[in-house]
C-alpha cells in the first residue's frame, strides 16, 4: 500500500463532520481571521486577500484574484501561492466546526495553468472526522464558479489547543495579538471561536 494515500484516507471509525449550531449562516462572509494572515489578512499588501463564505453543511466557498505579485512564471500563478489559496480555504472550514486545527498534510494537484488576473473560485468541504484528525478536500475553478477545475487538494488538519500558537509563535506577534482590545478579533487571531 502506498503511504501517499493512507494518510488522507479516513480510518474505518471516522464519523461525518458536524456543523456547529452557532456556525455562520450559509452565504455569510467569514472575514479575515487575522489581519496579517498571508492568505486572508487585509494588512498584507501582497497577500491573497482571499474571501471565504460559509456554505451548507461543513462547506465553504472562496474567491482569490491572482495578482502580479503572485507569479511563478511570466503571467502565471505560482504553484505555492495556489496551494496557499487551497490551504486557506480548507482552514476556514474550522470556523464551521468551531475547532482549532492546523494543516498536517496538504496534497495538491495542478490540472490547468492559472494566468495572472484570473479569479480562482474555490470550494472546500470536510469529509470526515476521526478524533483530532479532520479530513477535507477542495477544488479551485477558473472561468467562473462552474468553470473547469484548475487545482484541487486533499488535506488532513489536526486539532490543537490554543497553546500551539502561544508557545510556538514569535513573542512580538503573540503579544500584539493578545493586546488586541476587540475580544472577537483577539480570539480569531488564534483561530479560536469566541
Ligand atoms: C481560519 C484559519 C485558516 C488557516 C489556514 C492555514 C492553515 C495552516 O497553514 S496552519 C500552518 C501549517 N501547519 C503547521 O504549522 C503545523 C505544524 N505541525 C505541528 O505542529 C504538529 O505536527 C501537529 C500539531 C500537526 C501534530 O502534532 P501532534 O499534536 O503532536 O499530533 P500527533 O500525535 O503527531 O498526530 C496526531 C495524529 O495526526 C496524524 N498526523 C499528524 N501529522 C500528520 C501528517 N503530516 N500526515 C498524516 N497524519 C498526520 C498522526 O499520525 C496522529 O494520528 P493517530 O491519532 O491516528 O495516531
Amino acid at each position: 500500500m502506498s503511504g501517499r494515500n493512507t494518510a488522507l484516507t479516513p480510518p474505518a471509525d471516522a464519523t461525518a463532520p458536524v456543523r456547529h449550531p452557532d456556525a455562520p449562516a450559509p452565504g455569510e462572509l467569514l472575514g479575515a481571521h487575522y489581519e496579517h494572515c498571508f492568505g486572508c489578512g487585509e494588512d498584507q499588501p501582497h497577500g491573497l486577500h482571499l474571501e471565504s463564505r460559509a456554505g451548507e453543511g461543513v462547506r465553504v466557498t472562496a474567491e482569490f484574484t491572482v495578482k502580479t505579485a503572485h507569479q511563478g512564471a511570466p503571467g502565471l500563478a505560482h504553484g505555492g501561492v495556489l496551494a496557499t489559496a487551497l490551504d486557506e480555504t480548507l482552514g476556514s472550514l474550522n470556523w464551521l466546526l468551531r475547532v482549532i486545527a492546523v494543516t498536517g498534510r496538504l496534497e495538491t494537484d495542478y490540472l490547468r495553468p492559472v494566468p495572472v488576473g484570473t479569479v480562482l473560485y474555490l470550494e472546500a468541504e470536510v469529509t470526515a472526522v476521526a478524533g483530532r484528525k479532520i479530513y477535507s478536500t477542495a477544488v479551485g475553478r477558473i472561468g467562473g464558479p462552474e468553470g473547469p477545475v484548475a487545482v484541487r487538494a486533499d488535506a488532513l488538519f489536526i486539532e490543537v489547543k490554543v497553546d500551539h500558537f502561544i508557545e510556538n509563535g514569535r513573542p512580538e506577534e503573540i503579544r500584539a495579538a493578545m493586546a488586541e482590545p476587540d475580544q472577537v478579533r483577539r480570539a480569531r487571531a488564534f483561530e479560536v471561536n469566541p
